[in-house]
């Protein structure tokens, strides 16, 4: 039984601020909010105080990949859990804490290295939430969407955030005809088809992610932001489609920092009762045409440092 109920927030760090406002505020309709950082940018979709945070620095990766558990009593295990494992374990302060909106936080890096935090007690926000087309994001008891991970350590990060973390399989896609076979994994915690999805990556440089997919409750929504992305200059990664396995209507755009936002609707909801994991052998029924970003591949997947 996993305590993680959901992603909670995602914080990155970036060299490109203004453009990441452009993409997420004027492109994809986020509401900004202010934070403690006044360079910082701070992203709204329900009544958190922020779900996205992107922070000014002098590259572009992840800073955190925040997931929630229901209270003080869940955090204590996943903090033992984790410790049982052999991983290192902090516990910020109550000022740390409380900077970032939250009661109590733990931080590990997980074996791919990825910055994990985990965490109760979210501050709420109650002003009214003006999003840019007048949308409702697709949270709550599903989270905040899912994120996807590189990692050059699969074996031991999927037994990770299966054994340890209790996170449940949702299914696999093969990266070709190998054997063993190459697997990109998908895990969830709650009825949203998958919150995490992991794939073998040939490096570990930044930005440590390949893309964050949000959710919002109607297509048009997802229309619009396509158009508006595009009119302005941003990367398609993949064009709108249709997944097999969640069922999401989506487009992906690429980020400032060599990775993607997922942009969709109507993911499917798992009955558990019923779930069995299954192998999917194509990733969509239609669309997610990726050939627009065929010259600037996810950074996560080409190594920055040329091998000596
Ligand atoms: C296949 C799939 C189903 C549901 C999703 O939300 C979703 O993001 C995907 C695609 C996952 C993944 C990716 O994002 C980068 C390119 C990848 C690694 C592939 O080449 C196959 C799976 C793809
Ligand atoms: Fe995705």
């Amino acid at each position: 039984m996993t305590h993680i109920r959901g992603l909670g927030y995602l914080k990155v760090q970036t060299e490109h601020i203004d453009r990441w406002r452009e993409l997420t505020v004027e492109g994809l309709g986020f509401a900004e909010a202010v934070g403690p950082d006044p360079d910082g940018l701070y992203l709204r979709m329900d009544e958190r105080e922020a779900r996205l945070i992107v922070l000014p620095g002098t590259s572009d990766r992840v800073l955190a990949v925040g997931w929630e558990v229901r209270d003080q009593f869940a955090l204590a295990q996943v903090a033992r859990d984790v410790e049982a494992a052999g991983i290192a374990v902090t516990w910020l302060n109550e000022e740390e804490a409380d900077l970032r909106g939250l009661e109590q936080v733990i931080t590990f890096a997980d074996p791919g290295g990825t910055p994990v935090e985990v965490f109760f007690g979210p501050r709420l926000d109650h002003s009214i939430l003006k999003t840019g087309y007048a949308q409702k994001f697709v949270t709550g008891a599903q989270g905040m969407g899912h994120v996807v991970l590189p990692t050059m350590a699969m074996e031991e990060t999927t037994s990770f955030y299966t054994d340890v973390l209790g996170f449940l399989p949702r299914g696999a896609v093969r990266l070709g005809p190998q054997r063993p076979a190459n697997r990109f994994r998908f895990f969830g915690v709650n009825q949203r088809h998958h919150s995490l999805a992991i794939g073998g990556a040939p490096h570990a440089d930044a930005p440590g992610l390949v893309h964050l997919m949000v959710e919002v409750e109607d297509l048009d929504t997802v229309g619009r932001a396509l158009d508006k992305v595009t009119k302005q200059g941003f990367t398609l990664s993949a064009s709108l489609g249709r997944h097999t396995n969640d069922k999401m209507v989506s487009f992906y755009v690429r980020a400032p920092g060599g990775w993607d936002i997922e942009y969709g609707t109507e993911g499917m909801l798992v009955d558990e009762t019923y779930f069995t994991a299954e192998e999917i052998t194509a990733e969509s029924y239609w669309g997610h045409d990726h050939s627009a970003a065929a010259h600037e591949p996810l950074a996560a997947f080409v190594p920055k440092r040329a091998a000596v």
